[in-house]
């Protein structure tokens, strides 16, 4: 069994009552975040990345200006959601709410 079994549906789903904004899309976490604009989005980045790398979990997302689009998965657990992308995910809404 893998350090990070994929979670439950039921446990993803009582996850994401404290995670607004964000979905299951397919075996994925995903949220799109909007900022003031480009400068906003890639401090953003920024900030979770650094909190990503020390994690050892990263995101995969795309930029276009303003719009920073999330995808949450763990590839070490077959590409499924895991306790590290819930903390991930909490991560980052602590960050865009600080
Ligand atoms: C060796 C290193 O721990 C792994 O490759 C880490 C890096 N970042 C990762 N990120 C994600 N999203 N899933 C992983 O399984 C993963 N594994």
């Amino acid at each position: 069994m893998s350090a990070d079994p994929p979670l439950e549906p039921a446990a993803i789903q009582s996850a994401l009552a404290a995670l607004p904004g964000w979905s299951v899309d397919g075996d994925s976490l995903t949220k799109e975040y909007t900022f003031a604009d480009f400068r906003a989005a890639l401090v953003f980045m920024m900030q979770v990345g650094f909190e990503a790398d020390a994690m050892d979990h990263h995101p995969e997302w795309t930029n276009v200006y303003d719009t920073v689009t999330v995808r949450l998965r763990t590839h070490h657990a077959g590409n499924k959601i895991t306790a590290k992308d819930i903390t991930l995910a909490t991560a980052m809404e602590k960050i865009v709410t600080a």
